[in-house]
């Protein structure tokens, strides 16, 4: 488990996330809650792009080797394979090898463009390639901010079984979404944040059928259209 005690996060004078919770190291747990609820925020703080201004964190980003996947990944003006070349594995150990190479392309199906220029890409191949990179840094769990964001029904398909399969391979995934009906199916668990604050942190059925706060049975009638 990922314990999170008493974080506090703030920005510009501002709480933006105010945390106690216990998040899987393994299956899929999606982040969920409105617009700015703190989403981003968290899955940079497990990272280790951020730091809390207060709270306890363990077993903390060093030890939870964690690869994240933000929205828009910057790409270099080069080759698909030559961005995947760049990547750096997580613990900063181990080289990734051409076969590191070969097998995540493979696994994101993006093998017969590995020659073509990554700026080319569609916005679903992006996403794809962006999936393999952090696949190449061997990480113990991949965090992925929206992943399906902006991408049209088959590409979500894609880039969901590829989550899924990452998560088979035994690879922890935390993901944000605005999609529920993509969180019922893929995650295990769903933690629901509300104004920075963790309301309900559960499996996923749990959630859905038995919302412990008025937040998030508004926020579940809301998104799934329900009256
Ligand atoms: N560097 C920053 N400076 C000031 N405010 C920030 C900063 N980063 C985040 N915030 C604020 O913190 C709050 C949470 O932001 P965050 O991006 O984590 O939300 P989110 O749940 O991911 O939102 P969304 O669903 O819109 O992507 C927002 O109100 C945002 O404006």
């Amino acid at each position: 488990m990922i314990d999170l005690k008493d974080i506090v996060i703030h920005r510009d004078e501002r709480k933006i996330l105010s945390i106690s919770t216990q998040i899987p190291r393994q299956g899929i747990t999606a982040v969920i809650g409105p617009n700015g609820s703190g989403k981003t925020t968290l899955l940079k703080l497990l990272h280790g792009a951020i730091e809390a201004d207060s709270g306890i964190y363990q077993p903390g980003w060093v030890e939870l080797q964690s690869a994240l996947v933000l929205h828009h990944t910057p790409l270099i003006k080069a080759s698909v394979r030559t961005n995947m070349a760049i990547v750096k594995d997580s613990i900063g150990k181990h080289k990734i090898t051409e076969s590191d190479i070969d097998e995540a392309l493979a696994l994101v199906g993006l093998t017969h463009l590995q020659n073509q220029s990554a700026l080319k890409l569609s916005a679903g191949e992006r996403q794809r390639l962006s999936l393999a990179r952090a696949k190449c840094q061997r990480p113990k769990m991949i965090l992925l901010d929206e992943p399906t964001a902006n991408l049209d029904p088959s590409t979500t398909e894609q880039v969901e079984t590829i989550i899924q399969q990452m998560a088979d391979d035994g690879c922890g995934v935390i993901f944000t979404s605005h999609h529920l009906g993509q969180v019922q199916a893929l995650a295990d668990q769903v933690v629901f944040l509300n104004e920075g604050v963790c309301l309900e942190a559960c499996g996923t059925e749990d959630f859905f059928v038995r919302p412990q706060t008025e937040q998030a049975k508004k926020f579940i009638a809301r998104e799934l259209g329900w009256k």
